[in-house]
């Protein structure tokens, strides 16, 4: 598109300044949660559109997709009278600690009182505030739905009774110990000694397991005088019932009437500091507002010419071949010479078990010659490569961008989406593939959790790996497994004619032996795919020094350990789950990594078809990347298993968790993944992985993560798009069964897209816990080293807009970069390094020694493959 087009796209008519007389204004403040778009969106859906929403976190930052100002203290008291109320959220931390609360603890002292309602931390903040005592519950209740005790009074006025989610560990200390048995019936709704302006309103009874008195845990209140109002509960949750919706709804009427009563006028307000921040239309706003000033951007102007610039509004061509049945992705993908470097294939492996999933395999051709855009977090530029070929050299152009973390910053996001948005092709309806050709590629776990605590990448890493690399696929081959067909397909300039190569393949193709004969080449690596060890075997034999091959493996006693620092962290309040992993490390000395299909030929100098081609001897074994993949996928076929092999990574996946999948018209689909069980003989049947997995240990641990990852589409798609079609179902795999809930966002015509959904909600949120940002900072104390390709993304966005995006775990990967000394007699090369990372969520109902079993049943797939192979 000309760049002035761009410039002058129209801001919609939206007359902010009668939207907002009509306006009720509520101020909500994060305490850097990961519920809070979850509440916003309630709020509105409760008290209706017109209610304006403006989230500010507690410490006065404004949201990082916010461009105005932060606030001051000053400006945060003199704007509070522009508000009808506040809404202090939940979060870590603990309410006495006054970095966790920030501007909460102005509201309970201010002259003129403003109408307040805390939520969980915010509850306990008004609590302590007015006297009670904060201690810890006997044990935190995360996750957990329980009954809210109350007593149909004031904010529970004609609310039937109802469950809520609970996630704290903390709770209101106002003496409700010591009152006696006897008395309690009467004395539960009475003002507490310790804190007498507070009536309780609410309470839950948290049975104990050892037969001693259940605990009581205060669940609502309010203040006698002060229009102060608190629940303990998660009113947002996806499992508390919607009649607990009321109270909400009493809630913000009860500060109308108190504004009311005491002639506290709302004074309008400057509508430069004040958004309707989770509002579909802001958020398209906003994103209007962006792109209208792109001309002004240096790095904006730096895309409108060199490499960046190449290959701009491409023609789509394509031939649908018939698949026969049973055709192997990975015979197809030698056939097309994927294997060695610069390959990328993103593999549907279970659908020879019939897995629904696993629909599409992808395989991009000319990877060497692809576009790559790479980022290594902390760089203030984005570098564009174009490999050499022949006598030509690489040329590469660096795209200046402002990478700092202050608002209106323009990062390599933005890159891409321009890069893409000058190349995207039409939808044609009917039978499309999933993929088009446009953007294939991976992103670490350090580039998510750069833009959620910039503090917690360290500015020197001792290496220069790409954080993210993108290329973009001009030439793909897309096997639709389930519709039986196959495109053979490119993207090139309009005037170009690539018919004849599109042919050329097809013939390829139809001739091969992979398609006369299919699954002609998996036979070799079944054999050893079923010739798995058990685990604990496995372990015991990787201990003894071979020559070859040297493991480092989690020591099961740290571990354990680990585990129970994270438990005490979330036992302090600091988070409610943490996804704890280990890094394994494999040496092995280098050797030869092309590919057999892609050796020259002895006999006739042309490329050898022979697949695996084992030598018979262990010393001379070296098994290639390839090899290893080709057991991986045989031994342990996953829906969303990747073979990538892309600037200086080389990552063999056999993921069964999708992050995210998007489509064109804005409908992004994630699928997280908590609650794990082994298969084993006592476990082999869904049915008894069912009776397992629903147990509240286990579907609290999934709930937690399924409201985080609504908040993190809300915090996109906006206030009321989010639903879960899917909750805690159970699905099996080859070795595990897992637990998976489906959440699905609708974005706003015009505004953000899918990729804007990535970037916003990496890291994923099923390897981090909740709440995401401190989560993320307690494993950085504990996790030792980078988990660089594990726990990021591998996937595609293609020039549609379709994109559909793994979480790279069941992994092993390498940097060629990375070594480690030589270890064996006579050994002079420095070896190269393979990573496997594995974990799983702690909870306060984990034990040590569970977690760590199930660490190293997730560690042992891709383990023993490469101890079996390489
Ligand atoms: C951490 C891993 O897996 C994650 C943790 C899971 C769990 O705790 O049950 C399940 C799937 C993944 O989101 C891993 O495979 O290494
Ligand atoms: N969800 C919350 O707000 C939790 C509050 C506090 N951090 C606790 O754990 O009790």
């Amino acid at each position: 598109m000309p760049l002035l087009e761009r410039q002058s796209s129209p801001v919609p008519a939206v007359n902010r300044e009668s939207r907002d007389r009509q306006c009720r204004r509520i101020l909500f403040l994060d305490a850097y949660d990961s519920f809070t778009n979850n509440i916003v969106s309630l709020l509105k859906e409760a008290l209706g559109d017109d209610v304006l929403v403006h989230v500010l976190h507690m410490d006065l930052k404004t949201l990082h997709a916010d461009p105005s100002p932060d606030w001051t203290p000053e400006q945060f008291l003199d704007r509070l009278p522009s508000f009808d109320a506040v809404v202090c959220g939940p979060g870590p931390g603990s309410p006495l600690c006054e970095a966790d609360v920030g501007a909460f603890r102005l509201l309970w002292e201010l002259r003129d009182a403003v109408p307040v309602l805390g939520i969980c931390l915010g509850f306990q903040s008004l609590v302590a505030h007015f006297g009670g005592g904060i201690r810890r519950l006997r044990r935190g209740l995360h996750g957990m739905v329980r009954p809210i005790e109350h007593q149909s009074g004031d904010i529970f006025a004609g609310v039937p009774e109802f469950k809520a989610t609970l996630y704290h560990s903390l709770c209101a200390d106002v003496g409700q110990d010591q009152v006696s048995q006897e008395s309690w019936e009467t004395d539960m709704w009475l003002p507490p000694k310790v804190a007498p302006e507070l009536v309780p309103l609410a309470w839950t009874m948290e049975e104990s397991e050892d037969g001693s008195e259940p605990e009581r845990i205060l669940m609502g209140v309010r203040h006698s005088r002060l229009p102060f109002w608190g629940v303990q509960y998660h009113p947002e949750s996806v499992c508390t019932d919607p009649g607990a919706h009321g109270v909400l709804k009493n809630w913000f009427s009860q500060a109308l009437k108190w504004n009311e009563s005491t002639g506290r006028q709302i004074r309008p307000m400057d509508l430069e500091n004040i958004a309707d921040s989770l509002a579909p239309s802001m958020i398209v706003e906003r994103s209007i507002a962006a792109d209208n000033q792109l001309a002004s951007r240096k790095w904006w102007r730096d895309m409108q010419s060199g490499l960046a610039a190449s290959r701009a509004a491409p023609t789509y061509s394509c031939s649908r071949i018939k698949l026969p049945d049973g055709v192997d992705a990975a015979d197809v993908a030698e056939l097309l010479g994927v294997g060695g470097v610069d390959s990328i294939m993103l593999d549907s492996s279970s659908t020879i078990s019939g897995d629904p999933l696993a629909r599409s395999s992808i395989i991009a051709l000319e990877v060497d010659r692809a576009l790559r855009f790479e980022y290594h977090v902390g760089d203030d530029w984005v570098a564009l490569r174009q490999p050499g070929s022949g006598d030509q050299e690489e040329v590469c152009q660096r795209i200046e961008i402002d990478s700092s973390a202050e608002h209106g910053a323009y990062d390599v996001w933005n890159v891409i989406a321009e890069y893409w948005e000058q190349r995207k092709v039409a939808e044609e309806g009917g039978q499309e593939p999933a993929f088009k050709g446009g953007f294939m590629g991976f992103v670490t776990y350090e580039m998510g959790l750069s833009t959620l605590s910039p503090e917690s990448v360290s500015k020197n890493r001792g290496h220069r790996r790409p954080d993210l690399c993108y290329a973009w696929i001009t030439k793909s081959l897309v096997l639709d497994h389930q519709a039986g067909v196959a495109y053979v397909q490119a993207l090139t300039a309009p005037d170009s004619n690539v018919q004849p190569w599109i042919d050329e393949i097809v013939a390829k193709l139809q001739n091969s032996r992979a398609w006369q004969q299919p699954g002609y080449g998996t036979e070799d690596y079944k054999l050893i795919a079923a010739k798995k060890q058990p685990n604990e075997l496995l372990l015991q034999t990787i201990q003894e020094p071979a020559g070859r091959l040297r493991f480092k493996t989690p020591k099961p006693d740290k571990y354990d350990d680990d585990v129970r620092q994270c438990q005490e962290a979330i036992a302090e309040g600091q988070s409610y789950e943490l996804c704890l992993t280990a890094q394994t490390t494999m040496t092995r000395i280098p050797g030869n990594d092309v590919p057999h299909h892609l050796r020259p030929s002895l006999t006739n100098g042309t490329t050898n078809g022979a697949s695996a081609s084992w030598p018979s001897d262990e010393a001379s074994r070296h098994g290639t990347p390839w090899q290893i993949y080709r057991t991986l996928r045989a031994r342990q076929p996953a829906p969303f298993g990747s073979f990538i092999r892309l600037a200086g990574a080389t990552i063999l996946s056999s993921s069964p968790e999708r992050f995210l999948a998007h489509d064109a018209k804005g409908l992004c689909s994630m699928r997280p993944m908590k609650g794990t069980v082994r298969k084993s003989e006592a476990v082999s049947t869904l049915a008894q992985a069912e009776k397992l997995l629903h147990i509240p240990k286990e579907e609290a641990e999934n709930l937690m993560i399924v409201d985080l990852v609504r908040h993190d589409l809300y915090g996109v798609c906006g206030a009321r798009s989010v639903t879960v079609p899917d909750l805690l179902k159970v699905e099996e795999y080859s070795s595990v069964f897992q637990m998976i809930t489906v959440v699905n966002g609708q974005l706003p015509p015009h505004g953000p897209n899918g990729l804007d959904v990535l970037a916003a909600a990496l890291p994923p949120g099923s390897m981090t816990g909740a709440p995401k940002k401190r989560s993320c900072e307690i494993l950085r104390t504990i996790e030792p080293s980078e988990r660089s390709i594990y726990s990021g993304v591998v996937g595609f966005l293609d020039a549609r807009g379709h994109g559909d995006w793994s979480v790279t775990i069941r992994t092993m990967f390498r940097w060629d970069d990375e070594k480690a000394p030589p270890e064996g007699p006579g050994e002079t090369q420095p070896r190269e390094v393979w990573r496997i990372g594995a974990g799983g969520a702690v909870t306060i109902l984990s034990t040590p020694e569970g977690e760590t079993e199930e660490m190293f049943t997730k560690l042992c797939g891709p383990l023993g493959v490469f101890k079996d192979v390489a």
